[in-house]
């Protein structure tokens, strides 16, 4: 995203992430549920940017339950297939992994078009008159796109479910680890909490120009996407010509799984590759970024289809 984009939203963060912060302070002594709390937050944050709307109060639930419908997505997803293996099979649907794929795929889509639908009549009016937010631009797309820009209902849906989930999962995922691990490593904790008090101060709320500023979060950061990427595998790849590389030839349109897990924890590249050490990332920023350029680290891919979110 670029800055100015990213600039452009910055009250519908700060927003989101002070009202999950007011919501868990509010509930001390009692228990909470850290992970839909942060689930929620990076879902709002990320559906304001394309839409304009979150789901807080009693509309959480709602969030939630996309939340269960993700996990079962994934979980699908993942679930090993015998049609994969033997594609002569697929027609069978034999562990019926298709059709509940098929009804999950149906509840996002119904999930968007209420959005969409809603849009739509508020378009009509003049509140709509002056903003022009992702999901307004995809839909002028749909209705005004000549031959090559033109898009359709389903491409819209396909794109808000792409953005959506690719958005939500893997930033909560990463939040998640990073504060498992700083539970696990009460010093690296302690060195963070120390970053925080120095350069922010006890009396100060962080905001996102602090960021730059604050080496050893970034290197927690870092190194939490190391161990624990939230996408192990990438997106699967597909050449469309064959190619050779490094000696192996491989058939155009096949399936390629990066195994960006296997890499980040690889010895031959990591000293103590399965210790939490955010230590390693403080004199090697510029070289470990996250443009996808230094082939040992790369938890947002790399080249062409490298996330768009970074
Ligand atoms: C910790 C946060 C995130 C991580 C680790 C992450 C990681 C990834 C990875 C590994 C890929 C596949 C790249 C490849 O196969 O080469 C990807 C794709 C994608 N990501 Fe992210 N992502 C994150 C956050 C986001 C956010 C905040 C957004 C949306 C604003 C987003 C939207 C997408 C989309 C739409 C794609 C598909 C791009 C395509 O098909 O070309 N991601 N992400």
């Amino acid at each position: 995203m670029s800055n100015k984009g990213l600039n452009a939203c910055y009250e519908f963060r700060r927003r989101e992430i002070r009202y999950m912060v007011k919501n868990i302070h509010g509930k001390i002594g009692s228990p909470i549920n850290l992970s839909e709390q942060i689930f929620l937050t990076t879902f709002n944050v990320t559906v304001n940017m394309l839409w304009g709307g979150s789901l807080n109060g009693e509309e959480s639930n709602l969030g939630i339950e996309f939340k269960d419908q993700f996990e079962e997505f994934v979980r699908l997803m993942v679930e090993p297939n015998v049609s994969d293996m033997f594609p002569v099979l697929r027609p069978f649907d034999l562990q019926g992994i298709e059709s509940k794929a098929k009804k999950n795929i149906s509840w996002f889509y119904e999930f968007f078009e209420s959005v969409i639908e809603q849009r739509k009549k508020l378009g009509e009016g003049p509140k709509m008159a002056d903003s022009k937010d992702f999901l307004q631009q995809l839909l002028e797309l749909n209705q005004k796109g000549d031959v090559k820009t033109s898009i359709s209902m389903k491409e819209i849906n396909a794109v808000l479910l792409n953005i959506v989930t690719g958005a939500t999962d893997t930033a909560f995922t990463t939040i998640e680890w990073a504060m498992t691990e700083l539970l696990r490593h009460p010093d690296k904790l302690r060195r963070v909490i120390e970053e925080l008090d120095a350069i922010i101060g006890d009396q100060n709320i962080v905001e996102e120009f602090h960021l730059p500023r604050l080496l050893y979060l970034e290197a927690v950061v870092k190194e939490t996407l190391r161990i624990h990427p939230p996408a192990p595998l990438l997106m699967p790849h597909m050449p469309s010509e064959t190619i050779v590389v490094a000696g192996y030839t491989i058939p155009k349109n096949s399936n390629i799984f990066f195994n960006v897990w296997a890499i980040q924890r690889d010895a031959e590249f990591w000293e103590d590759p399965l210790q939490f050490e955010p230590e390693r990332f403080l004199n090697v920023i510029e070289k470990r970024n996250y443009k996808g350029n230094s082939f040992d680290f790369f938890p947002f891919g790399s080249g062409r289809r490298i996330c768009i979110g970074i």
